[in-house]
């Protein structure tokens, strides 16, 4: 080929690098591939709806689906991630073309999990909400809020949480849950009491789906399957279905791919087993006080600088507890997941 001139090919590639300010290692030829470019139409944008190995399922703009090649330069590639890809053009001598991934847009929001051989591995990503589910059975559990809050906050991803089965509450008992709940709207969290068996508060909750794509997390039982239920349309209900029975007869510690949904009313899912449980033994200690966001304005002010914030003289943060700015539950549940974790990370040292 001759110096400077680049083939029809390239030349395209690059004005998507310049039109979506890609990353440029994104663009480089991929001759170990051996597919033939010709097999291909115009690159277009398009969403990872799920990942398996070598291949993904993208969806584009007009709402297709195309099971795709990834390049082998896009090195990372996980549901949710926003990509150029172009699809495959059926012909005779090749009717099963798949399309293919060219390069991925910088994410907004990673979400991970650790992982035994690899350290840490991506599960999903551009995530711009976690939906925190509880209920009030089994017992509303604050300290479970608490821990999801400090995942969302150290991934940086908005919360929302959704106190469900509100049903089963006489109005003396839902009354005093309010109060309990007051402890995170008076932090600026927003939260929704629903009910996804009388479909209490589910419009209020589908409003807060709109236009963007969330992930629900929250202990086993507390309904998070019924309430996807009637939130996804019925061909999407069917898929996750499937995908959490594939769960089961896998057993217990599989982790089956996420894959992205559409809600009927507008705004994206992505969902697996592993994003509804997801852990926080990875976090630091610093990231554990980070997530605390009304402690941050006191962090810093104690009288020493490594006050363990527990009975050390002039503590900023017992202070704050004292005079009521900083809820004592939350005070506990800080002590209690931090020697959790605190807990975890020795035992992991001791196997080792
Ligand atoms: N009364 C009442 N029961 C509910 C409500 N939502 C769910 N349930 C019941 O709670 C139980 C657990 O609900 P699931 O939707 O399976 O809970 P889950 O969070 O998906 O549980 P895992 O799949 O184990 O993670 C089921 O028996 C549901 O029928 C509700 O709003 N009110
Ligand atoms: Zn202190």
């Amino acid at each position: 080929m001759k110096k400077n001139k680049l083939s029809k090919n390239q030349h395209r590639r690059i004005q998507a690098h310049h039109q979506y300010r890609l990353h440029p290692t994104s663009l480089t030829d991929d001759k170990n591939n051996q597919l033939d470019d010709a097999q291909f139409g115009e690159p277009q944008q398009g969403v990872v709806i799920s990942r398996f190995g070598q291949h993904a399922d993208v969806e584009g703009h007009q709402g297709q689906q195309q099971r795709c090649h990834i390049r082998r330069n896009v090195l990372s590639l996980v549901t949710g991630d926003r990509v150029i890809w172009r699809p495959g053009i059926p012909r005779q001598e090749n009717r099963n073309v798949k399309g293919i991934v060219e390069a991925v847009h910088e994410r907004k929001s990673v979400l991970t999990r650790p992982d035994f051989y690899d350290g840490i591995k991506p599960m999903a990503a551009n995530i711009d909400q976690i939906v925190i589910v509880s209920a009030v059975i089994p017992d509303l559990s604050l300290n479970m809020i608490d821990r999801y809050l400090v995942v969302s906050e150290s991934l940086n991803i908005k919360p929302l949480l959704l106190l469900n089965k509100i049903d089963l509450l006489t109005p003396n008992e839902r009354k005093k849950i309010n109060l309990r709940l007051n402890i995170y709207r008076n932090i600026h969290y927003t939260v929704l009491e629903v009910s996804a068996q009388t479909g209490e508060g589910i419009a209020d909750l589908q409003a807060n789906l709109l236009d963007r794509v969330s992930i629900f997390s929250g202990q086993s039982g507390v309904g998070k399957s019924s309430l996807l239920n009637t939130l996804l349309p019925p061909t999407e209900q069917q898929i996750l279905v499937e995908a959490l029975s594939e769960k089961s007869a896998l057993g217990q510690h599989t982790t089956t791919t996420s894959r992205l949904y559409h809600f009927q009313q507008g705004g994206d899912l992505i969902d697996s087993p592993g994003i509804r449980e997801f852990g926080l033994w990875h976090l630091t200690q610093e990231q554990i006080i980070q997530g605390f966001i009304e402690f941050r304005d006191y962090v810093g002010h104690c009288k020493f600088r490594d006050c363990a914030h527990i009975d050390d003289p002039c503590c900023a943060l017992r202070d704050a507890v004292q005079k009521g700015h900083i809820a004592k539950e939350r005070f506990d549940n800080y002590h209690q997941i931090l020697s959790e974790i605190t807990l975890k990370g020795k035992k992991l040292f001791n196997q080792d």
